[in-house]
This record gives structure tokens, sequence and C-alpha cells, in this order.
């Protein structure tokens, strides 16, 4: 180990989106693994090694949902996840195609009446409030 890095650990950091159009916010139900299927996300994952966050977002979310987005603004800093890591959001807007659940059990656009109508994994539940006052008005809304 490098002199002076024994106090560094790697933080693993984990991005999701905020998709809003209408008015409406995009949610995810994980497929896997066993333990958190069934839970609802925003679309995104893992940062790659040398990857931007934001460059980690707009290739997860063609990834997983087929769609290029924009990203809009970050909501909050850090958010902390019981598995490890954090997690970051930020609102994006759907610049190229239709959300398809290519490796997502189902998805569903929520009003600003439905935000907590699905099941949000647990870190990803503090968050959801922050997005409210983006959906009106806000990317794509
Ligand atoms: N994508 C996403 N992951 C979340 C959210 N909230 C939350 O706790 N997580 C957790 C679930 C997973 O343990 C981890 C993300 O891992 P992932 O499996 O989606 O990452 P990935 O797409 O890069 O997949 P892999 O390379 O690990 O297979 O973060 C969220 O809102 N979106």
């Amino acid at each position: 180990m490098m002199p002076g890095r024994e106090g560094l650990v790697a933080i693993n950091v984990v991005v999701g989106a905020a998709i809003i159009s209408g008015g409406r916010l995009l949610a995810a139900q994980r497929a896997e693994p066993p333990e958190l299927a069934g839970g609802w996300e925003f679309p995104g994952g893992k940062v790659d090694p040398g990857e931007s966050d934001e460059d980690a977002l707009v290739r997860e979310c063609h990834e997983e949902l087929g769609v290029k987005i924009a990203l809009d603004v970050r909501i909050g800093a850090d958010w902390p996840l019981s598995l490890g890591g954090v997690l970051r959001v930020w609102t994006a807007g759907i610049t190229a195609g239709e959300p398809r659940a290519l490796e997502h059990l189902a998805l569903r656009w929520l009003g600003p009446d439905e935000l907590y109508d699905v099941e949000w994994l647990p870190g990803d539940l503090p968050v959801v409030e922050g997005i409210r006052p983006h959906l009106l008005g806000g990317a794509g809304g």
C-alpha cells in the first residue's frame, strides 16, 4: 500500500435516476438478488472504476430501460445504504425512447399522491420526499 493511504477506504457508489415525465416519477421493481427482489428503486446501479457518476447513470438507464436520459438536479448528497456504500440520486428527463422493464420486474409511473404506493428499498425512502417538489414544473414535468 502507498504511504499515507492506509486510512482510505473505497466507497461503493450507487447512482439512481429519478426520471420524471408529465409530473410523475418512474419507479422500477427489482428482479434480483432474491433478498431485494420485489422492492422498488430508482433505475441505476454501481459506478464502474474510472467512470463518472453521471456517465454511469446514463449508461445504466440505457441498459435497464432502453432510454436516453438527461440529468437535471442532484437530490441531497450521499444517502447511506444499509448494505454499505452510498446512493446518489439525480432527477432526469427522457430525451429518447419509451422505458421498458428490460432488467426489472415492472415499472410504474407515480403521481404526487402515489409516491408511497410501492414498497421502496429502505435506503430510497428518505430520498423520495426530496423528489416531490420536482414533480410539478420539474424536469419533463
Ligand atoms: N439501482 C439502484 N440500486 C439501489 C437503489 N437503492 C438501493 O439500496 N440500491 C442497492 C441495491 C444494490 O445492492 C445496489 C445496486 O446494485 P445493482 O445490482 O443495481 O448494480 P449494477 O446494476 O451495477 O449490477 P451489478 O454489476 O452489481 O450486477 O444498490 C436504487 O434506488 N437504485
